[in-house]
């Protein structure tokens, strides 16, 4: 088995989102967006929605939401090193997150394959996020973020996947 993956189509992310949109019901309802695929790494997006927030004023995006797009971007990423993508398969059997900053905008993942193994893949995986402007125009809040203007690491973890070649 190589570590080589073939270019992909050229409609590769817009087959995943769509899949996304009509088959993944969790997915879907988080409004996860496919932004870049390329074969061993995947960039894909959950935009802020205040119903994935903790009670926190300003609203925190809940931790769970970054693991599961880490999960997600990781396993796609591991997917586009199968020789079949399609009728292959990933199913993940370790999965790690560190939280480095709270998050209070969208969030967007860029997943890279570390290894892709005969039948285990590694990827890694961080989780990036801006302040919005309702926080940037709370000067306490504001200041809670250390005033920080700029897109920053808020997620970083690595996905282990069982790799299903066939
Ligand atoms: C399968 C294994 C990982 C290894 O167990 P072993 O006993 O060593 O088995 P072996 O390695 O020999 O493999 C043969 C077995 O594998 C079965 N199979 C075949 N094809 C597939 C397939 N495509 N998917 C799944 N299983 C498949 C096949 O029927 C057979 O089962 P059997 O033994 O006959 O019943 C097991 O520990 C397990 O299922 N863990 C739970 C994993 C889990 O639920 N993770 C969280 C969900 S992932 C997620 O949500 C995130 C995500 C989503 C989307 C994208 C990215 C991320």
């Amino acid at each position: 088995m190589s570590d080589d993956a073939e270019g992909l189509p050229d409609d590769a992310v817009s087959f995943v989102q769509r899949y996304i949109e009509e088959e993944h019901g969790y997915l879907s309802w988080l409004g996860t967006e496919v932004n870049e695929l390329e074969p061993g790494r995947a960039v894909m997006t959950v935009p802020y929605d205040e119903k994935l927030t903790n009670t926190t004023d300003p609203p925190t995006v809940h931790g769970g939401i970054a693991a599961t797009l880490l999960d997600t971007a990781g396993g796609i990423a591991q997917r586009t090193m199968l020789d079949d993508p399609l009728t292959g398969g990933v199913a993940t059997v370790n999965l790690n997150v560190n939280y480095l900053r709270r998050a209070a905008g969208d969030l967007r993942a860029t997943a890279e394959v570390v290894r892709s193994g005969g039948t285990i893949g590694v990827s890694t995986v961080t989780v990036v996020s801006q302040i919005p402007d309702r926080v940037r125009e709370d000067d306490e809040a504001f200041e809670r973020w250390q005033g920080t203007t700029e897109e920053e690491a808020v997620a970083t973890g690595q996905g282990a996947f069982r790799l299903f070649r066939d």
